[in-house]
């Protein structure tokens, strides 16, 4: 649905040029939600701008829905940008016109006959939860209801792809959760792709199916957001994962192995085991326990979500012969769990 190739970005500041994006390869499909996370200035809002040219490249294609928007007149590029919906972190909508307007807007601009503005209107605000709102102004609302009108003004003109500009960073945590319902909800009913830039990597956990990592003008890891929530593979990416880990196990617990004598610990192992789903855990652990005689037993774990699916760690105690227990440990890495020996 949207391909950027080799897109980069130079501003001119003081007559020196700044590199917010320095080669940037990226496909998102069709469909999906797909979150950019990086840190303050890596280059996101940029990179989000750059996909309906509210910052044009300094080089590369952008291309939506098969046209290059790097292409086209301006003419037709206003054209192509009605498939393409935004909203932002402060809302942008107009102070002086009533939410109803706020949202009939970008259709009295389409040119769209009133009964049609109005049919649209209707159906929009019912969409967000609104309709009792429709002749109140914007600083009459929360910020969670705004971002809901944006939300309505940027879907007006029927988009395929809607762009996310830190939509939730301004809103409090539970506000956040139904912003975040709410374009998830948008994306199932209407199949809208869904971009979102963001430096939350629970919004990322939350609701996007595959995620990019953003430094330095850079795209430096691009996977599934379970898998890479699994296995981070730049540090950067286990920063962010580690932002959201709710996994804290007592030091205490180690400390007690520690404290065994040598002969003693040498029959016990530590392991932490991640997995992904509910099933993927249980008959693996059975399976292994049946042909290995070894004890396991479970010392601490957590099970989160990772958008629908559940996401489980598990610190288990594995005793018996250390050779049994090694190759207990070699069961469970070749079944597809990712184990990591702690002790
Ligand atoms: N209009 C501009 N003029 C000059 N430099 C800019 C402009 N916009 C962004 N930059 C620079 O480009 C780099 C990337 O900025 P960008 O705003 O894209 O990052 P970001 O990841 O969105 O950061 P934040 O989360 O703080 O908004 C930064 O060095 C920034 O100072």
């Amino acid at each position: 649905m949207i391909t950027l190739q080799n897109v980069r970005k130079d501003y001119l500041v003081d007559k020196k040029s700044i590199t917010a994006l320095k080669k940037i390869d990226l496909t998102i499909e069709r469909g999906e939600i797909f979150g950019i996370i990086g840190h303050s200035g890596a280059g996101k809002s940029t990179l989000i701008r750059c996909i309906n040219l509210l910052e044009q490249p300094t080089s590369g294609s952008v291309i939506v829905d098969g046209k290059d928007l790097t292409q086209l007149s301006q003419g037709d590029l206003q054209r192509a940008r009605h498939e393409i919906g935004m909203i932002f972190q402060h809302f942008n909508l107009l102070a002086s016109a009533t939410i109803y307007e706020n949202i009939a807007f970008p259709l009295r601009l389409a040119k769209r006959p009133a009964a049609a503005i109005d049919r649209k209107v209707r159906e929009l605000l019912d969409l967000v939860g609104l309709t009792d709102h429709a002749t109140k102004y914007p600083s009459q609302l929360s910020g969670g209801q705004k971002q809901r009108v944006g939300i309505a003004r940027a879907l007006a003109n029927d988009p395929k792809v809607l762009l996310c500009d830190e939509a939730t960073s301004a809103l409090d945590p539970m506000t956040t959760q139904s912003i975040l319902k709410l374009l998830a909800d948008i994306n199932k009913t209407l199949g809208l792709t869904i971009v979102l830039i963001t430096h939350e990597m629970h919004v990322i956990r939350e609701i996007c199916d595959r995620v990019g990592v953003i430094d330095e003008g850079e795209i430096v890891e691009v996977g599934p957001v379970a898998e890479v929530f699994l296995k981070p593979q730049q540090k950067i990416t286990q920063e962010f994962v580690e932002q959201v880990s709710d996994f804290d196990f007592p030091e205490e617990l180690l400390a007690q192995y520690l404290r065994m004598p040598e002969a003693e610990r040498a029959r016990h192992q530590v392991v932490q085991v991640s997995f992904l789903g509910d099933t993927t855990f249980q008959p693996v652990m059975f399976q292994v326990l049946q042909e290995h005689p070894v004890q396991f037993n479970i010392l601490h774990g957590t099970i989160s979500r990772i958008k629908d699916t559940p996401f489980g760690r598990l610190v288990l105690e594995i005793t018996g012969d250390p050779g049994a227990a090694q190759k207990a440990v070699q069961n469970l890495q070749e079944r597809g769990l990712q184990v990591e020996v702690l002790l």
